[in-house]
Parts: C-alpha cells; structure tokens; sequence
C-alpha cells in the first residue's frame, strides 16, 4: 500500500494537486458508462425531465467533477449511476454490467461489490472508532473479519489516519472524519466511487484536501470517480469537468493536470 503523506489532520493550501502519483492511460477501461439516459419524475399532470438523454463514460483511474446550477439533475444522475433509481430509457453500465439486465437482487450485489458512495455528511456512527467504522463495513458486505481489520488499517494509513483509529468520531475534526467516510466507500474495492458535494460541511483547507486526496486514490485504487460539487474552485483537482444543465450533460472537458486524457 502506498504511504499516505499526511501526518494528522494536515491541510494543503493550493490548486491544483499534487497528481504526480497519477498515472492513467489515454484510454482507461470504462468502469461507469451512461449512455442515452432519460429520468423523469410524475410532475403534477405532467412529467420532469431531471436526465435528458446523459451519456457519460468515466474509465477506472479517472476522476470527473460534475457542476450545474441547483435542480439541474446532478443528484438524479448519481442516483441513476448508483443503481438506486431506474432510468426510464438508456443504459447504466456498471463495470461493464447492465444494470437494467439483473434482478433486484442482482443490481443489489452489483452495487454493494462495484460502488462506493460519498455523501457531504460523512454519517459515522457515534459508538464506533474509525478502524471499527470500516471494520462493520466490510463485515456488512460479508467480507471476512480478518483481511477487513487488515484492510481497514491499511486504508486508515492511507488516508492518513493511522494514529486516529481508535477514536470515536467526536475526537476527530470534520475533515478527519469526511477521510474515514472515504476510506470506508473503499473497503469493498468498488469500481465506481460516487461524491456528493464532499466538501459542503468543510472550511477550505480542509475541503482542498479531501478533494485532492479523493484524486489520489481514484488513481491508485483504480476506480472511477464522479464528484459532484458546487465550488468551482476544486474542479482543476480532478482530470475532467463536465456541466448538467436543466438535464442535459456537457461533454467533460479535460483539466488542464497534464496527467491523463479523457475518455
Ligand atoms: N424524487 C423526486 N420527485 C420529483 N422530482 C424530483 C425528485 N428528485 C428530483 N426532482 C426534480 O428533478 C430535478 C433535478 O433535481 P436534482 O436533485 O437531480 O438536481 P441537482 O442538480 O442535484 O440539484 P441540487 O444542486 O439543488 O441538489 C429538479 O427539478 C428536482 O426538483
């Protein structure tokens, strides 16, 4: 495992990144792929469009930072990738899976063993430390206890909370524990991992660095990463940015890091 660079809860102070660790191919396998997805909710006599026809591909290693103005569908569309609701028209691919092909069982699997989700409130629970946090999570998925304890600590060391393990979430700042939340969506080894605005409960320093550290990691865990955020300033941290508009997806544009092309 790759050793983390933070010591506590340590800050960084400028965009963008350090990426240097980020080595992804032009052409990275696609682990999300949306392609011609239409959502719609009943809307008085009517229907709301919230997904107009979204096609999105995000390879394995590759992070994508989506923006839009508020109601524009950027939670309808984590929710579709997420496998939480159905699309009335279109295709979620999940590392390379239909979604829309399984039973309900099966897209429970599929997203129990392929996605991790990351919500702005990183919801620990009060009575459990942090390495007990992803410990109960692994166990949740039914992973065995032992390599969960293993790979519990060595994810805490990554994210840079080693000495933080066995405390509770109350004795760690809000940064420290949005680093537990991420390092918690990991343990499964998902292939997509899903952010909602990671930053909203975070002043800037600390927002930097769970933004900058979720581009670490999307790298070395190889997994494919959409974060949806409402501060453009976070936005050159990731390799591509892309806009929802009244439903409709933009083509992501490449950052300028350097490191990788877009699919
Ligand atoms: N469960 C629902 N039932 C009906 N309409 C919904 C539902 N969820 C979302 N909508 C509508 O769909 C549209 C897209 O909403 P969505 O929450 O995806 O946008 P958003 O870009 O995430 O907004 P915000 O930034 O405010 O969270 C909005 O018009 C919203 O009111």
């Amino acid at each position: 495992m790759p050793t983390s660079p933070f010591t506590s809860d340590q800050t960084a102070s400028a965009v963008p990144s350090d990426t240097s660790s980020r080595t992804v191919p032009a052409h990275a396998p696609t682990a999300l792929e949306l392609d011609g997805v239409t959502l719609t909710y009943p809307d008085g006599a009517g229907t709301l469009t919230a997904l107009d026809e979204v096609s999105l591909r995000v390879g394995a290693g590759q992070m994508l930072a989506l923006v839009g103005p508020s109601g524009s569908g950027k939670s309808s569309l984590l929710a579709v990738a997420a496998t939480l609701v159905q699309p009335q028209h279109g295709v979620v691919s999940i590392a390379g899976r239909d979604a829309a092909q399984l039973s309900r069982r099966g897209r429970d699997r599929l997203r129990r063993d392929e996605i991790g989700m990351i919500f702005q409130q990183p919801n620990l629970l009060p009575s459990l430390t942090s390495r007990e946090q992803l410990i109960i999570a692994e166990d949740m998925r039914g992973g065995a206890r032992r390599s969960a304890a293993a790979r519990a600590d060595a994810l805490l060391e990554e994210v840079g909370l080693t000495d933080a393990a066995g405390r509770r979430p109350h004795e760690l700042s809000g940064g420290m524990r949005q680093r537990v939340n991420i390092a918690r969506a990991l343990i499964g080894s998902p292939s997509v991992l899903l952010v909602d605005e990671p930053t909203a409960a975070l002043d800037h320093d600390r927002s930097l660095t769970v933004v900058q550290l979720l581009a670490r990691l999307t790298a070395e865990h190889q997994v494919a990463t959409v974060m949806v955020t409402h501060d453009t300033e976070y936005v050159p941290v990731a390799d591509a940015v892309a806009t929802m508009r009244d439903g409709a997806l933009s083509r992501p544009e490449p950052t300028d890091t350097g490191k990788t092309s877009w699919n």
